[in-house]
């Protein structure tokens, strides 16, 4: 279905697909996709991310408001996928086979803090991280669109999928538990070895499945992220091994997130401490690393959500938080002990990209990927003030995107972008920085007040919307914040925060029954180099070995 270039594409109008069910990529080569299509690829052959062609704006939004999550998520999820790729009854059986999955009647509780400041619970998944919301769906799509293709295949005949992923810790527990014993599914996830909590290292290397694969790369999140990208440019590797991601590259991630932005709002509505009405705006605050989770946001703010703003909430790898300031997109090198990422002899940095390690290990992230997505729709958006059709706005826009991402590549850096460029990020987003100091001192602030406790990445989030409800006035407007993850899988953190203060006892307050023990099960993961190209051999032998049922 692809186009390349410049040209027009002059096939005949597809009427089985709306264009929200249709998908481009942020740098323009690639357009017309499928939904299957982008799932199945993940990253684009020019390195760019799917989006979809156009934002859907339902007018019976509100008529949603009485939904379970399952039906609000099919009611979300079909305006991007079409029924002639995915048939209705299984649309709605896939959905209700990933949320059956989580502990919570809801899925994602909304709870009262204090005051018009409220808590979304995402943890309630398998892996106890919001990342589940997205890869539970992910792996049962994944299976679904394997079963149909290999419907009537045997043996080496069959399509078999090769996903690779990195993490910073809970992306990479939560692919292993939504695709571990999956039939025609590899699965490699490449970790900073020594930079997750002993929690998520646990989780994740303590799956035995033999589709099951860690990776410890000598490296940082970053490094892991770049060796994924680099194993997808590569043709070779990508058309032997059929790579599929686990990450936020992938466009069903952002999607299924969605989901829950509509489903707190509803829920705010139905609180008895709130006022709160549907067509009144809210605010959201969230905890942000690679920009996945806000971005959900961003679309169901453009999807007609009445949100205020969306505040990103970074620790002190804060490249966002800059530019939302600056308008300037820029890898800062982080000199000295603070640094992660290898200290030459004399104490500066050895490796050019630092990253600074946080009590929010999780958002230890220098360069954001999603990103590039909401740089498309702001360049589009440039483009359209500008009056061009609608075609040339989007090759204009994707032609932008493709000038700042090779600039970033070359030097490190863009920007800073068009003034109307940053005008538009402002009024949807504001922004945070949130110092380990500041963490530490929200974890103990909630838990003082009423017994509540936060893991340090919702604590991020927190802190910045107790900014934002500062800079509105008590009681002006509603605040929803992303809570990430369970505080069991950053005990240290909470440790730190919470060690000595009446009542605190992490074990029998904190952890959950199925984090018991789990850190002395048999682990198997396997160490390597900081080295794309090792890590292509090695799945390459491996996958090898698995399809000839060796492992
Ligand atoms: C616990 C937690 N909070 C926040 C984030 C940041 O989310 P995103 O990368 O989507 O911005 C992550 C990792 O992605 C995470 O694991
Ligand atoms: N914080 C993440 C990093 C990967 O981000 P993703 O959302 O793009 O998968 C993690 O926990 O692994």
């Amino acid at each position: 279905m692809a186009t390349n270039g410049t040209e027009k594409n002059e096939s005949p109008p597809d009427t089985t697909h709306t264009p929200s069910q249709r998908y481009l990529s942020t740098r323009g080569e690639d357009e017309g996709f499928s939904f299957e299509e982008v799932v199945l690829k993940g990253l684009a052959s020019d390195g760019g991310l799917y989006i979809p062609e156009a934002i859907p704006k339902p007018t019976s939004w509100e008529s949603w408001k009485d939904l379970s999550f399952p039906q609000l998520a099919y009611e979300i999820l079909s305006l991007y996928i079409s029924p002639s790729e995915i048939p209705a009854d299984d649309l709605r059986a896939i959905i209700d086979r990933s949320y059956s999955t989580f502990r919570a009647p809801e899925t994602t509780p909304l709870v009262h803090l204090h005051d018009n400041l409220y808590l979304l619970e995402l943890f309630h998944g398998p892996t106890f991280a919001f990342k589940d919301v997205a890869l539970q769906f992910l792996g049962n799509l994944f299976e679904y669109f394997l079963v149909r293709k290999n419907e009537g295949r045997t043996g080496r005949d069959r399509h078999h999928l090769t996903v690779v992923g990195a993490t910073s810790g809970d992306t990479g527990s939560a692919a292993i538990y939504g695709l571990r014993g999956k039939k025609d599914v590899s699965v490699f996830i490449l970790h900073p070895k020594g930079r997750v909590s002993p929690i998520q290292e646990a989780q994740m290397t303590t799956v035995l499945d033999a589709n099951v694969h860690n990776l410890a790369v000598s490296g940082t999140f970053d490094d892991c992220q770049d060796i994924v990208k680099a194993l997808f440019a590569d043709k070779d590797a990508n058309e032997s091994l059929n790579l599929g991601a686990v990450n936020s590259i992938n466009w069903a991630r952002i999607l299924a997130q969605i989901v829950y932005y509509f489903h707190s709002y509803f829920s705010l509505a139905k609180q008895s401490s709130s006022t709160f009405k549907i067509g009144d705006k809210v605010r959201f605050a969230v905890p942000t690393g690679n920009f996945g989770d806000i971005l959900a946001g961003y679309f169901a703010l453009r999807m007609g959500l009445p949100v205020d703003k969306l505040v990103i909430s970074t620790n002190e790898n804060d490249i966002l938080d800059r530019f939302w300031k600056s308008g300037k997109y820029e890898k800062k090198v982080v000199r000295g002990p603070e640094a992660v990422g290898g200290l030459a002899v004399d104490g500066a940095m050895a490796h050019p990209d630092g990253v600074k390690e946080t009590l929010s290990p999780a958002m230890d992230i220098l360069v954001s990927s999603n990103f590039e997505r909401l740089l498309w729709f702001l360049a589009y958006e440039f483009a359209e003030s500008v009056g061009m059709d609608d075609y040339w706005n989007k090759k204009q826009a994707s032609q932008e995107v493709a000038k700042w991402l090779k600039e970033l590549k070359e030097t490190g850096s863009f920007g800073p972008v068009y003034q109307d460029v940053l005008k538009a990020a402002k009024r949807d987003f504001e922004s945070e920085r949130v110092t380990d100091a500041q963490t530490i001192e929200t974890i103990q602030d909630l838990y003082n007040k009423i017994g509540y406790i936060l893991d340090p990445h919702s604590s991020v989030g927190v802190t910045a919307a107790n900014r934002s409800i500062q800079r509105t006035g008590p009681g002006a407007v509603a605040h929803i914040s992303l809570s990430t993850a369970h505080p069991a899988k950053f005990s240290g953190a909470v440790d730190q925060a919470l060690r000595g203060l009446e009542g605190f006892d992490f074990e029998k307050k904190v952890l959950p029954a199925e984090f018991v023990g789990l850190e002395k099960r048999e682990r198997r993961v396997t160490d390597v180099e900081n080295d794309w190209a090792k890590v292509r051999e090695l799945v390459k032998k491996q996958v090898e070995q698995e399809l000839r049922g060796e492992s």
